[in-house]
C-alpha cells in the first residue's frame, strides 16, 4: 500500500469520526439541507436522462473532497481505462474484464476491447441474429414441424439472474416467443415449469460459462430426457442449443456447433447478460430490444469512461457506497425499485456486488483491513414498506437505501402510478425529515391522547431521520434505460474494486461448498454418512435427513 493512498483512506476515515465545523455529526443529513438551499441542484448528476441524486446522504463538501482524493489515490481513472483497454484485472484468474466490449458498436474503438475481440464479438452476433430471425420466422421449428412459441432459459447464477431480470423488466406483450427459466435444481421448480410447456413447441437454451455447474448440467440432462419422451433423441437434440464458453463440454453433452454461441472468458458471469447469455432475450423480447440494451449501457460505458471523476455517475455511486461503509460503518444497504418490472434487480445486485465485493484480501493477498461489500438486500416498493421498511426507518443502524423511480409508466392506469411515486419520494423524505419528540407529543395531542398514553408511546413513535438514501431517476423504464441502469451498477461496483484494492471479478468463495458437496452427494446416494468424514453437526444432520427420508 503506498502513502498517498493510506493517507487518503485515513482522510476519508477522519472525516466520518470528526464534528463538522458547525458541531454537527458527520452522519447527519438534515443540517446540510438547512445550510444549503441549493444542495439538490449541487449533488445531483446526470448521464443522459438518467438522474443520481445523492444530496440525502451525509456527504458534505469536505467529505466529497476527501472521496475524490482518495478515487485519484486509488488510481481510478487508470483503472477504468485498464478495465475498457483489457488489462488483466482479474489477476487472481489471469484475466481480462471486457464485459464493455459487448455494448461496442462494431468499428468503435472506445472501450472495444481491441480487433480480435471484436471480431469474435459481432461474430456470435451475427449468429445468434440470424438465429432468432429463423426460430421467429419459422425457418428453423421443433422436430414436428411446429413454431417454437417457448424458449426456456436453464442456467444458474450469472447464467440466470441477469436473463431472468431483463426478461420481467422490458417484457413485451406483443413477443413473438414466452421466456421462462429453470434455475434451482430444486425438482419443485422442474416440477412447476412442467405444467406450462409443450415439448414440441419448447426451445431449450443451457446457458453457461462454464458448462461444468453442477444443477445446471442435471437440469439439463433432466430436460433432455423429457423432450426426447416426445421427440426421441435426434428430435430432442435438435430443440436445444448452449451458450457457453466451453465447447468441448457443449459438444460431449451433444449440441452440434451450428447450435453453440460462444463468448470469451473475459466476460464474467454477473456480466454475461449482454453476451450470448442475452439469447432468451434476443428471442423472448426481439432483437432491437436486446440491440437496445447494450445501447444504453454502451451509453453508461461511454460516460463512464469519459466523465470526470466529480461527475461520474459510478464513481460517485462507489465513493457514496465507501462513506457509508467505511466512514460511517454501515454495513448494509436496501435496493427499492419502485417498479415491479425490476423485482428481480435486487437479486441480480446481490450476485453483482456481494459475488464482487465479498473479499477480505488485497489482489496482492493482504488482509484488507476495512469493511468492504455490504450486505444488499431488496424489494420493489411500495412493497417493501409494507416488510422491512421498519428496520430501516426505526433499527439500531442506518441502512442506506437506493430508490429507483420511473418517471412515465407503461399503463394507462394513472392514480396508481402517482400513489406509487408518491410512496418513494415519501420513505426518501422520511428516513431524512425523521419525527422528533415535540411534532409526536403535538400530534398525539391534537389526538385527544392523555398525558400517560403519550408518555408510554413517545419513544416508539419518534423517527431518528438523518437516515441517508440515493435517487435514481429515469424517465421510462425502457430497453435502453435498463441497459444504462444495470451498467450503472456494473461500474461502481468494478470502481470499488479500485477503491479497496480487491479483485471484484473472482469469487473463489463459491468453490469450498461445490468442493463438499462432491462427497456428501455420494454419501447421500449410498444412503450412509462416512463415519468420521465431517463434524458431528454436519454428520447428525446428515444421518437424520436419511433416516426421515428412508421412513417415509
Ligand atoms: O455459467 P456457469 O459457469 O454455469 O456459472 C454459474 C454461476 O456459478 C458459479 O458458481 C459462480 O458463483 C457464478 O459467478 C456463476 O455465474
Amino acid at each position: 500500500m503506498n502513502d498517498i493512498y493510506a493517507e487518503a483512506w485515513k482522510a476519508v476515515e477522519a472525516a466520518g469520526r470528526t464534528p463538522r465545523a458547525d458541531g454537527t455529526s458527520p452522519a447527519s443529513i438534515r443540517p446540510l439541507f438547512a445550510a444549503d438551499p441549493k444542495r439538490f441542484e449541487r449533488y445531483s448528476f446526470s448521464a443522459d436522462n438518467l438522474l443520481l441524486d445523492i444530496s440525502k446522504t451525509s456527504i458534505d463538501e469536505g467529505a466529497m473532497a476527501a472521496l475524490l482524493n482518495l478515487a485519484r489515490a486509488a488510481k481510478v481513472e487508470e483503472w477504468r481505462s485498464g478495465l475498457s483497454e483489457g488489462a488483466l484485472v482479474n489477476a487472481t484468474e489471469r484475466r481480462r474484464a471486457l464485459h464493455m466490449a459487448l455494448r461496442a458498436p462494431s468499428g468503435s474503438t472506445t472501450g472495444a476491447g481491441g480487433a480480435a475481440v471484436q471480431a469474435e464479438i459481432q461474430a456470435t452476433f451475427a449468429r445468434m441474429h440470424a438465429f432468432t430471425q429463423a426460430v421467429h420466422g419459422g425457418a428453423i421449428r421443433g422436430a414436428t414441424g411446429e413454431r417454437f412459441t417457448h424458449v426456456l432459459n436453464i442456467g444458474i447464477g450469472g447464467s440466470d439472474l441477469g436473463p431472468v431480470m431483463a426478461t420481467r423488466a422490458l417484457i413485451n406483450p406483443a413477443s413473438p416467443m414466452v421466456a421462462l427459466h429453470l434455475g434451482n435444481v430444486d425438482g419443485h421448480g422442474w416440477r412447476a415449469l412442467l405444467a406450462t410447456m409443450d415439448p414440441k413447441r419448447t426451445l431449450v437454451l443451457v446457458s453457461s460459462k462454464t458448462f461444468t455447474t453442477q444443477e445446471t448440467m442435471a437440469n439439463a440432462r433432466l430436460v433432455k430426457g423429457w423432450l426426447a419422451e416426445t421427440l426421441g433423441e435426434a428430435g430432442a437434440a435438435s430443440h436445444m442449443a448452449a451458450l457457453s464458453t466451453n465447447l468441448v463440454a457443449c459438444a460431449e453433452f451433444g449440441i452440434p456447433s451450428e447450435r453453440v454461441f460462444p463468448f470469451g472468458d473475459y466476460v464474467g458471469g454477473r456480466f454475461s447478460l449482454w453476451s450470448a447469455i442475452g439469447l432468451s432475450l434476443a428471442l423472448a423480447l426481439g432483437w432491437d430490444t436486446f440491440q437496445r440494451m447494450l445501447a444504453g449501457a454502451r451509453a453508461m460505458d461511454l460516460h463512464f469512461l469519459k466523465a470526470p471523476l466529480e461527475k461520474n455517475l459510478p464513481v460517485l455511486l462507489a465513493l457514496v457506497e465507501v462513506w457509508h461503509v467505511n466512514a460511517l460503518g454501515y454495513s448494509r444497504r436496501a435496493v427499492l425499485p419502485y417498479d415491479e418490472r425490476l423485482r428481480r434487480l435486487p437479486a441480480h445486485l446481490q450476485q453483482l456486488e456481494m459475488e464482487s465485493l465479498g473479499k477480505r484480501v488485497t489482489l496482492e493477498g493482504a488482509p484488507v483491513g476495512r469493511a468492504t461489500g455490504p450486505v444488499v438486500f431488496g424489494e420493489p416498493g411500495t412493497s417493501a414498506q409494507h416488510s422491512f421498511m421498519q428496520l430501516v426507518h426505526q433499527g439500531t443502524e442506518p441502512v442506506p437505501v437506493d430508490f429507483i423511480l420511473i418517471a412515465r409508466p407503461d399503463h394507462p392506469w394513472a392514480e396508481n402510478h402517482r400513489i406509487l411515486l408518491a410512496n418513494g419520494l415519501a420513505q426518501a423524505e422520511g428516513l431524512l425529515s425523521g419525527k422528533d419528540e415535540a411534532t409526536v407529543r403535538a400530534e398525539m395531542e391534537k389526538a385527544g391522547a392523555d398525558a400517560a398514553t403519550i408518555e408510554r408511546l413517545l419513544p416508539h413513535r419518534i423517527f431518528p431521520g438523518d437516515r441517508p438514501s440515493t435517487s435514481i431517476l429515469l424517465p421510462r423504464l425502457d430497453p435502453f434505460s435498463f441497459g444504462q441502469l444495470i451498467a450503472l451498477y456494473e461500474h461502481k461496483v468494478a470502481t470499488l474494486g479500485a477503491l479497496w484494492g480487491i479483485n471484484p471479478f473472482d469469487q473463489w468463495g463459491v468453490e469450498l461448498g461445490k468442493q463438499l458437496a462432491g462427497p456428501l452427494l455420494k454419501e447421500l446416494e449410498l444412503g450412509e454418512p462416512a463415519t468420521g468424514a465431517h463434524d458431528s453437526s454436519t454428520e447428525g444432520l446428515l444421518r437424520e435427513l436419511l433416516r426421515l427420508r428412508d421412513e417415509g
